[in-house]
């Protein structure tokens, strides 16, 4: 199936051509990463991916690591934004410890699920942030999850993540795989000030000068050297459900820069993918544009948890409306004017 197939089915239903602008294209797009003219967007779900980062004891946040542990308690209460934008949108939720540094979850809902891989990354401004048999356990911890959706009928999946100091490695990741140098790739994240994006900006350049070397020869331990539990655990999860022919509504700077990681290790993922928006990270654009994505809306957000791709998914739903439910105009008897 082309996107000339997809065209000539909108342009044979009940309306003048191209009368919904924008929404066709995102139709083609919907369309297109599920092969067929009649894509679903329900069932859906959003998986969020926590982990923690030995970086942040290096200045690279504003916020300490232990507000990772506070935020996954308030996803399990229900009352994060991720929770409220789900809820708004009809997506359930499950949130996946992956490497969080603080204590475990007792107790918790059929929701959560504790697949710690580690208590956190080692801080990549030191060393390797974590090995490649770990970015492995953390990959397979979000196929799995990707498997899981898929088998209970997901046709459209959600990643999302809470780490502080996750825009971090997001930057490191987007250098290393984009060629974008450090500066433009380093933002604000949850809101450091001019001292830490200084800071944070020589640590993403030190951290990819260091390990770029070894990138050709040995892909996957580089990644691992820069990479986080949540966004290894988000690539595996891309990668596995792109394969497995689900759309993947992709959220901001920290879930892009998985999807490059995805790409990069398993080539492909990528027509599976939708950019839900542009986040506020000033390297967000450059990792899209890496991708071939344009994405939906671009809106200044810059909170992560999938809140963007939250925002976004309405639009697909009405994109999906319109190719399932629209009558054909053959069919109500009339002929084409336009
Ligand atoms: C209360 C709170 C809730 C969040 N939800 C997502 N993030 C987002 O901000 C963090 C990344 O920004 P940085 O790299 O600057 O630490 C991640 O946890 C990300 O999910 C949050 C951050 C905070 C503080
Ligand atoms: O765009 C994102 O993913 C993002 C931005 C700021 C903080 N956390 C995530």
């Amino acid at each position: 199936m082309t996107d000339a197939d997809v065209r000539a089915h909108l342009d044979a239903l009940a309306k003048p051509r191209g009368s919904l602008g924008r929404l066709e294209d995102i139709a083609v797009r919907l369309a297109r990463t599920q092969d067929r003219l009649d894509p679903r967007t329900r069932p859906r779900r959003i998986v969020l991916f926590a982990g923690d980062h030995g970086c942040v004891a290096d200045g690279v946040s504003a916020w300490p690591s232990a507000v990772t542990g506070m935020m996954v308690a308030t996803i399990l209460t229900g009352r994060a934004t991720s929770n409220a934008l789900a809820a708004a949108h009809e997506c359930p939720l499950r949130l996946v410890d992956v490497g969080v540094a603080g204590p475990r979850i007792e107790h918790a809902p059929a929701f959560f699920r504790d697949a710690r891989v580690a208590d956190g990354t080692a801080s990549l401004a030191r060393g390797a942030a974590m090995t490649a048999a770990q970015f492995e356990a953390a990959w397979q911890v979000g196929a799995e999850e990707a498997d899981a959706a898929i088998d209970d009928g997901a046709a459209l999946l959600i990643a999302g993540e809470m780490g502080i100091g996750n825009t971090t490695p997001a930057a490191a990741l987007t250098v290393l795989l984009t060629g974008l140098p450090a500066a433009p790739a380093v933002g604000r994240g949850a809101g450091a000030d001019a001292a830490i994006v200084a800071n944070k900006t020589r640590i993403v350049a030190d951290a990819v000068a260091r390990v770029a070397p070894g990138l050709a020869g040995d892909t996957l331990g580089t990644i691992a050297a820069v990479v986080g539990y949540e966004i290894a655990a988000m690539a595996g999860f891309f990668a596995r459900g792109g394969a497995r022919g689900a759309t993947l509504l992709l959220d901001g700077y920290v879930a892009t820069a998985a999807a490059l990681v995805a790409e990069r290790l398993a080539p492909g993922s990528v027509r599976a993918m939708i950019a839900g928006h542009r986040s506020a990270e000033p390297g967000h654009a450059a990792a899209l544009a890496q991708l071939g994505l344009e994405p939906l809306l671009d809106w200044g957000m810059r909170l992560g948890e999938g809140s963007g791709a939250l925002v976004a998914l309405p639009l697909l739903d009405a994109a999906a409306a319109v190719l399932c439910d629209v009558a054909r105009l053959d069919a109500i008897g009339a002929e084409r004017a336009d």
